[in-house]
């Protein structure tokens, strides 16, 4: 079964816009949790212009489903694993200063660093995954670092789902193929929406899980938070072939 991972990164940037605490980032995990959700991202970032480290630590005893902390892993990255113990730590390659996640990792030329923070991680008892593109080296290398998944950077394939889905979504396949070949899990995320995750899912049956913010909380300006989680299940429970 494919699990819906809310990323509430967004809830945080509006509060943030006014310094108070509206809207309140742990009731809407919450929230989320109630309407459907499987799963709560959250990615901290060095500048913490949307989730702050606090929330993680706000949100340790709050989320009951899975807690997925993404980021660098710097030091502080490092510190809030250990403490929270989510049920997953995703390693995204970003620097401090990008607008958003924009490339996966080198799992090749970064290996013996990438095994050792691996190895840190799982010591805490906390699952990796590694944000990677869709590459078969890249793949292979997160096989190698002892990564448990990968997540697959989505959004060159949102960003040509429109020209050619199928030559959009062609290298995803490939490389979940090998993925499950070589006994990895699999995620996916970035800029997926409603337009584009029924046909990923389609494509890609055997996803362990999406992460999904940026377009879900848009969305839900529009439909309502609780009827806007039960229309991206609905992309992921009901896609059939087409
Ligand atoms: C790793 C990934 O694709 C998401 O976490 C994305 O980076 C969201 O981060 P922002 O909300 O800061 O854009
Ligand atoms: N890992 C991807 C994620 O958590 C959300 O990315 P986006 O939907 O905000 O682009």
């Amino acid at each position: 079964m494919t699990k819906l991972s809310v990323n509430i990164n967004k809830i945080a940037t509006l509060r943030n816009a006014r310094g108070g605490n509206n809207p309140n980032v742990v009731q809407t995990a919450r929230d989320c949790e109630r309407f459907g959700a499987e799963g709560i991202t959250v990615h901290p970032r060095p500048d913490e212009r949307h989730i702050r480290y606090t929330d993680v630590m706000d949100l340790k005893d709050v989320v009951t489903t899975e807690f997925n902390i993404e980021g660098y892993p710097d030091e502080r990255f490092m510190e809030i694993i250990e403490k929270v113990r989510p049920a997953q730590a995703t390693l995204v390659p970003d620097g401090p200063d990008v607008l958003t996640s924009c490339a996966g990792w080198d799992t090749v030329t970064h290996e013996e660093k990438l095994s050792e923070i691996i190895e840190e991680i799982k010591n805490m008892g906390v699952r990796t995954s590694v944000f990677v593109d869709p590459d078969l080296k890249m793949v292979d290398g997160a096989s190698k670092i002892g990564a448990d998944r990968i997540e697959l950077y989505t959004e060159p394939y949102a960003a040509h789902f429109h020209q050619d889905r199928a030559e959009a979504v062609k290298n995803y396949v490939a490389a979940a193929k090998r993925a499950k070949e070589i006994g990895l899990g699999l995620n996916a995320g970035h800029d997926l929406d409603l337009h584009n995750l029924a046909y990923l899912k389609q494509q890609i049956p055997d996803l362990d899980e999406v992460s999904i913010g940026h377009a879900l909380i848009c969305d839900a300006l529009y439909y309502g938070l609780e009827n806007t989680i039960q229309m991206y299940l609905r992309q992921i429970r009901d896609s059939k072939e087409g």
